[in-house]
C-alpha cells in the first residue's frame, strides 16, 4: 500500500499493507505478522494525572519488534516518544495495554534492555573514569572481574574508544562521552537497545560518524534497536523500518519499510533516489501529524 495521501514514483511500502482486514481494506499502524516479535507493544495507552487535569499522551499503541531490527520511531514534537520509550522500557508503567519481551510482560527494566539518553553528561558519573562507567551496570549486574574487564575492553573498542579509559567524561568531546554511553549500554550485552534522541546535542559530522557507528554495532552484534529521533533524515538513513507517530495522543500514523540498501553511506546512500522518496514520504506524513491529521481519519475516508 502506498501512503493515503500520496502517490511517490516508486510506492512506498507500508507494513501495514501484509495485514488486510476481511473487507480488504487495510488497518493503518499495524505492523507484518511476526515469527519471532521479540519485543511487542499491545494496546499501550499512557495518560499523565495533573493537577491541571489528565493528559492523554499515548493511545492504544500497537507494534512489534523483531529480532535483530533496526526501527526508528520519529513523531512531531510531544508526540510521546520519550512517553512510549519509558514504557517500553518499564521505568514507567503504562496506564493500559503492556509490552512484551520475549513473551514476558514488562514491568520494570528488564536484564536484556539497555537505554541510551540524550543527555550523555547526566547519564555518565563525572567521578568515575571512562572504563569505570562502562564497568559499573556490570559490577551491579554480579558479572565476575575477569568477565566484567574484557566486556569493557570489547565495548570500548567497538565504539573507538580503547585509548581512553582512564580519561573521565568531562575531559572529552560531547560526542566521546556518547561513545562512552553507547560503550556502556552495549558492554551490558543487551538484546534490545532503545535510543532516545541519542545524538541531538552533538554537531552535524560527529552526528554521521555516531549513526554509522550505531549501524555497525547493530549488524555486528545483531541486537534489536529501537531509536527514537525527531531528525527524519535520519530515521531514513539509520532504519530498516521507520514508523511514524501521530501527533499526541499518540498512535501510529505509519509503519514505512525502509527498502534502502542494507550498506548505508552517508554520501551515496543520502544522495540517491530512493533514499529522497522515503525520507520525502516521511517529511509529508509528519506534517500531517503536526495538523492534526489521525489515521482513523483516512480509514473513514476509505
Ligand atoms: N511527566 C509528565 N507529566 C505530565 N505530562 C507529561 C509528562 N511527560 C510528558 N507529558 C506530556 O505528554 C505528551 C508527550 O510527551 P513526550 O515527552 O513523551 O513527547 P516527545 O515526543 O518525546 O517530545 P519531544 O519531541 O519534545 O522530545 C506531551 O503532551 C507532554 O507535555
Amino acid at each position: 500500500m502506498t501512503s493515503a495521501h500520496s502517490q511517490p514514483t516508486n510506492p512506498v511500502i507500508s507494513q501495514s499493507s501484509v495485514q488486510d482486514t476481511p473487507d480488504g481494506r487495510i488497518p493503518v499502524g499495524r505492523t507484518m505478522p511476526d515469527e519471532q516479535p521479540m519485543l511487542s507493544v499491545r494496546n499501550l495507552k499512557k495518560v499523565y494525572h495533573t493537577d491541571g487535569g489528565d493528559i492523554e499522551a499515548v493511545r492504544n499503541l500497537t507494534f512489534d519488534l523483531p529480532k535483530g531490527q533496526l526501527a526508528c520511531l520519529v513523531g512531531p514534537s510531544g508526540s510521546g516518544k520519550t512517553t512510549l520509550l519509558k514504557c517500553i522500557s518499564g521505568l514507567m508503567a503504562p496506564s493500559a495495554g503492556e509490552v512484551t519481551l520475549h513473551g514476558q510482560k514488562v514491568t520494570g527494566p528488564p536484564k536484556s534492555m539497555a537505554v541510551v539518553f540524550q543527555e550523555y553528561g547526566r547519564s555518565l558519573f563525572p567521578w568515575l573514569r571512562v572504563a569505570e562507567n562502562v564497568e559499573l551496570p556490570l559490577k551491579n549486574q554480579g558479572m565476575e572481574k575477569s568477565a566484567r574487564k574484557e566486556a569493557v575492553e570489547q565495548a570500548l573498542e567497538a565504539v573507538g574508544l580503547a585509548h581512553v579509559p582512564k580519561s573521565y567524561p568531562w575531559q572529552l568531546s560531547g560526542g566521546m562521552q556518547q561513545r562512552v554511553a553507547i560503550a556502556r549500554a552495549v558492554a551490558y550485552q543487551p538484546e534490545v537497545l532503545l535510543m532516545d534522541e541519542p545524538f541531538a546535542a552533538v554537531d552535524a559530522q560527529t552526528r554521521a560518524d555516531l549513526e554509522d557507528l550505531v549501524r555497525g554495532i547493530w549488524k555486528k552484534l545483531g541486537v534489536s534497536v529501537l531509536f527514537v529521533t525527531h531528525d527524519i533524515d535520519e530515521s531514513v538513513y539509520l532504519g530498516e523500518r521507520v514508523i511514524i507517530l501521530s501527533s499526541s495522543p499518540t498512535i501510529i500514523q505509519e509503519d514505512v519499510l525502509v527498502d534502502l540498501p542494507a550498506e548505508r553511506d552517508q554520501l551515496e546512500t543520502r544522495s540517491s533516489q530512493r533514499f529522497a522518496e522515503l525520507r520525502h514520504h516521511v517529511y509529508e506524513q509528519i506534517q500531517l501529524a503536526k495538523k492534526g491529521f489521525r489515521p482513523e481519519d483516512a480509514a473513514a475516508m476509505r
